[in-house]
């Protein structure tokens, strides 16, 4: 990271604390070195920034956000805060010619890197999570080996919601829960359905 990337992270790490609190409560499993998708709830920018946030500092570095191409390349800004600040991966959410859109995310996890994935593919108004795209379950199927951890972002979307550019502080928390696997014939529909599920769960704890 150059000094200005280093700089921006220190920042927006520091404002989400000052925002949010940004607690962290690892219900489900302990912060660990080992090869693993995150995915929540999303409802606002600042989601990423608490789970970023909740993860110690060596993790950070392996642990790398999806983020939709076309809204994050749209400005020369946000192309610079998502790869040089976050080190984020690209997806495409619209499908294009042959090549599979998850393509850069299956070379990410074949390099050993961990994944912080909002499988709705886009920010929600609602209490509740839009359905999963399938992309977690492909990827789930291809790398069994890899540890789903489902997350829950608590009240986030009131610091910056969707159309929204200056933050407002409200404590907010980030919940990981236990780890889900794919079961071995369970269908598409019913693991993303389970997905969700788990990730609405940590609501409640
Ligand atoms: C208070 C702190 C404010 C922090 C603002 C700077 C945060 C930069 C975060 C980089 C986030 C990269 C991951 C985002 C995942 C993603 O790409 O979701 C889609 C939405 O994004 C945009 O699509 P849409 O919701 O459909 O407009």
């Amino acid at each position: 990271m150059n000094w200005r990337a280093q700089a921006m992270s220190t920042f927006l790490l520091g404002l989400v604390r000052l925002l949010t609190g940004a607690q962290a409560r690892w219900y489900g499993c302990p912060p660990k070195a080992e090869q693993r998708i995150y995915f929540a709830n999303h409802q606002s920018h600042a989601d990423l920034v608490l789970i970023w946030a909740a993860l110690p500092q060596e993790l950070r570095s392996i642990t790398r956000p999806i983020a939709a191409r076309d809204y994050w390349t749209a400005s020369n800004f946000k192309r610079w805060i998502t790869t040089e600040v976050f080190n984020a991966v690209y997806v495409e959410r619209e499908k294009k010619g042959d090549e599979d859109p998850l393509q850069p995310l299956i070379d990410a996890l074949e390099s050993g890197d961990s994944l912080i994935l909002f499988p709705e593919g886009t920010r929600g108004h609602a209490e509740d999570p839009q359905a999963f795209k399938s992309g977690i379950y492909n990827l789930a199927r291809r790398f069994p080996q890899v540890v789903l951890v489902p997350a829950w972002i608590h009240n986030v979307q009131r610091v910056m919601p969707k159309g929204e550019v200056i933050p407002v502080p409200v404590l907010c928390s980030v919940t990981f829960g236990e780890p889900v696997a794919l079961g071995a014939d369970e269908a598409r529909a019913d693991f993303l359905q389970r997905a969700r599920s788990a990730v609405m769960a940590l609501r409640e704890v």
